[in-house]
């Protein structure tokens, strides 16, 4: 283990939090070798058989693993890489390699490539899936040839800090969160899949590092800011100290807030104000749960389809749909239908790159212009529906005629379940994001149209200011408290009261404790967010004025920057002034 602390690494601030602990790195070792032929094929032979032998054994352990925390369905696909070790074929195809002279790993990798280039050429969802368990049981037979076996985040049996070069959705369904004290990934932004997992779990996260993370050896000691996006390396005795304070205070005040996790969402005057939670997948419930979410306000179903060469099918989705309703135990759920493109990517739908991703074929765009594929999401939610208070929510709406279409989509394939005698929930509220601005301003048509509206600020705000807030050059423009999106999110209130439709909002600003009585005061009355900000936002709602909101809301309109609005509701609220620890 290195000695001496070095220069702090950083990145971005992906979940809030601090944490200390060893590196458990997760990142491929070099798996490159030299082909060499005229070798002696029994001894090589020899060292493919305990390579084999040891990749079995890892993968029975995983398996293992995986049943006991998350059932048989996650280890149904360690069966299938059980088999493929065994597979006829493909060893006939390795002793032929062997018996020409190869050294082993290049008869494994020559044979596993010809089948894996075989498999990926047909347009075969099932094979491509093939395709890539082969790739991976190559590659752990290849670490072990090369002595650098694999590590899964299965083995982690002790505290640490997850080094990763991005966290796969498989790779958090392996993941102990009792045993993480932090995230540490190479690559991705504050929505890519670890740092949202991260949020959903309350795992302090720094994701974005970059190159640099090579350089971490495992077991060096780690310590995560997740406020700061910062990761020091071999911290000194005294910065721990001070972290570990910090966490202490943290902890306390949690245990405090914890007595309000039963309290409805109401202001003190009042005012009901429903505090839900967003997820990423079922796994994100229990910490929900615990934080007293009354609903679940936003479930980004496109987890289930990223990190994989495959579409989930009908019945997986259901599985999924099913058990987060189920958890819920009849409170609301609002399923957003698939959001990928800009930054989400779907590798198994093979798009070409565009120019202007964030402007491009995403999200309802995309899955209005492939029915085939957003049917099976609508049959799966529709089915689901009979086992809770589902919310179907469309993502990006721009226009009229985007939602109408979502909506013929959803009737048509409840018609046809009907038809076949499949059970489906009688009433189902079907509703919008407003991430658009285009959507925000015509609020009033929508009105007649959707059920509800759920604001997402993240996209709203950088759609209205044409700021992305990754790049660091015109971050200082991507603004929440701007009273153009102040004014736009008024807008949306209003037209949706035009109907009485509700309002949430589900982008990051219903977790900001300075834009909360803002989003009250202009009639926002569901707030859905990460898990732990939903224990210190009870607290703010259960304390709050709505009246005296009513007339922030309505001054900050009048202002002209955003620092003009930071100020004036931290002088209408000056307890806010302080920053409460982890929220
Ligand atoms: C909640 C939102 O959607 P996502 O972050 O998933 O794009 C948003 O844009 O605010
Ligand atoms: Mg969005």
């Amino acid at each position: 283990m290195p000695d001496g602390p070095s220069s702090p690494l950083t990145g971005i601030a992906a979940s809030p939090g601090l944490g200390v602990g060893p590196a458990f790195v997760l990142l491929p070792p070099d798996l490159t070798f030299e082909t060499r032929s005229g070798q002696d094929a029994a001894a090589e032979r020899a060292r493919l058989e305990a390579a084999l032998a040891a990749s079995r054994a890892d993968i029975e352990r995983i398996r293992e693993r995986a049943r006991a925390s998350l059932g048989d369905e996650h280890a149904a696909i360690f069966d299938a890489h059980l088999l493929l070790l065994s597979d006829p074929e493909l060893d006939a195809a390795i002793t032929a390699g062997l018996n020409g002279g190869l050294n082993a790993e290049a008869a494994l990798v020559g044979a596993s490539d010809t089948f894996i280039t075989m498999f990926e050429s047909l347009d075969d969802p099932y094979l491509r899936e093939r395709a890539a368990d082969l790739r991976d049981v190559r590659n752990r037979v290849l670490a072990h040839l090369l002595g650098k076996p694999l590590t899964a985040l299965a083995d982690l049996r002790e505290p640490a800090v997850i080094v990763a070069h991005d966290l796969a959705p498989s790779d958090t369904a392996q993941l102990d969160r009792s045993l993480v004290r932090g995230v540490v990934t190479a690559v991705g932004g504050r929505t890519s899949h670890s740092a949202i997992m991260a949020r959903g779990l309350g795992l302090p996260a720094v994701v974005g590092v970059g190159e640099a993370l090579h350089g971490i050896s495992p077991g060096t000691v780690l310590l995560v800011d997740g406020d700061a996006g910062r990761v020091s390396v071999n911290p000194e005795a005294g910065e721990v100290a001070a972290a570990q304070v910090q966490m202490q205070r943290t902890a306390e005040e949690r245990a405090r807030l914890t007595a309000l996790a039963g309290r409805e969402g109401r202001t003190a005057d009042g005012l009901r104000v429903e505090l839900a939670a967003n997820i990423g997948s079922p796994a994100d419930l229990p910490l929900a749960l615990e934080a007293g979410a009354e609903g679940v306000g936003l479930y980004r179903t496109e987890f289930l389809y990223l990190g994989r060469d495959t579409l989930p099918d009908e019945e997986e989705q259901y599985r999924a749909y099913r058990a987060v309703l189920e958890g819920m135990a009849g409170r609301p759920v609002v399923i957003r239908t698939l959001d990928v493109g800009g930054d989400k990517a779907l590798p198994a739908l093979n798009l070409p790159p565009e120019e202007n991703p964030f402007l491009g074929f995403r999200a309802i765009r995309l899955c209005l212009a492939r029915p085939d594929l957003f049917r099976v999401q609508l049959r799966a939610l529709l089915r689901a529906s009979v086992h809770g208070d589902l919310r179907v929510m469309f993502p990006m709406i721009a226009t009229v005629q985007e939602f109408r279409a979502a909506r013929a989509l959803l009737d048509e394939e409840r018609a046809r379940l009907t038809a076949e005698g499949v059970p489906v929930a009688e009433h189902i509220q079907v509703g919008m994001m407003v991430e658009i601005p285009a959507a925000a301003v015509l609020s009033r048509q929508f009105a007649r149209e959707a059920d509800f509206f759920s604001i997402g600020s993240n996209d709203l705000i950088g759609y209205a200011l044409a700021a992305d807030r990754l790049n660091e050059q015109v971050a200082n423009l991507y603004q929440p408290l701007n009273p153009a999106i102040l004014a736009l999110i008024g807008q949306t209130c209003a037209g949706a009261a035009t109907q009485n439709r509700w309002v949430g909002v589900c982008g990051e600003m219903a977790g900001d404790p300075l834009a909360l009585p803002l989003l009250v005061g202009l009639g926002v009355t569901e707030l859905s967010m990460s898990a732990p900000a939903l224990l210190p936002r009870r607290e703010q709602v259960l304390k709050l004025d709505a009246g005296k909101a009513r007339e922030l809301a309505a001054h900050a309109l009048t202002l002209d920057t955003a620092q003009e609005v930071e100020a004036a509701v931290r002088s209408a609220f000056p307890e806010l002034a302080q920053r409460e620890p982890g929220a």
